[in-house]
C-alpha cells in the first residue's frame, strides 16, 4: 500500500496504544492531581511558575483530535505532566508523591508495549 497509507495504519496503532496507556493512568488512585488542568485560581503562582501546563484530560483530547503525528508526541505530553508536577510540588508533599508514582507507573508500562 501506498506510504501514506502504511502512515496512517501505523500512527492508529500508535494511539490505540496511547489511549490505553491513558485510560489505565486515569483509573489509578493517585491519578487525581493529573485529570484536569491546574485550576490557576486556586494556585495562583501556578501559571507563573509553570510554563507548559498539561493534564491527562488535555492529553485525551489531543489524542481524539488528531493533533498527535507521533507516539512521541504523547510521551512528551505525558512527561510534562510529571515534570511540572516535580517544578510545582514537594516530593514529599501529597502530590509530590502521586506525581513519583504516576511517572513510574508510566514508565514502566510504556516499556511494557513499547520493548526497545
Ligand atoms: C498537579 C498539581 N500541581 C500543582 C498544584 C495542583 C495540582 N493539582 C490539582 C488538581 C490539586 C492538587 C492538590 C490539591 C488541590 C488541587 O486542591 C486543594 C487540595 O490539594
Amino acid at each position: 500500500p501506498p506510504k501514506k497509507e502504511r502512515g496512517n495504519k501505523k500512527l492508529a496503532k500508535e494511539m490505540a496504544m496511547c489511549r490505553t496507556v491513558l485510560a489505565e493512568l486515569e483509573a489509578h488512585d493517585e491519578a487525581w492531581p493529573f485529570l484536569l488542568p491546574v485550576n490557576t485560581k486556586q494556585f495562583p503562582t501556578y501559571k507563573k511558575i509553570i510554563k507548559s501546563p498539561m493534564d491527562l484530560s488535555t492529553i485525551k483530547k489531543r489524542i481524539n483530535e488528531g493533533v498527535y503525528k507521533s507516539k512521541d508526541e504523547f510521551t512528551a505530553d505525558m512527561r510534562i505532566i510529571f515534570n511540572n508536577c516535580e517544578t510545582f510540588n514537594e516530593d514529599d508533599s501529597p502530590v509530590g508523591k502521586a506525581g513519583h508514582s504516576m511517572r513510574t507507573l508510566f514508565e514502566a508500562r510504556w516499556l511494557e508495549l513499547n520493548p526497545q
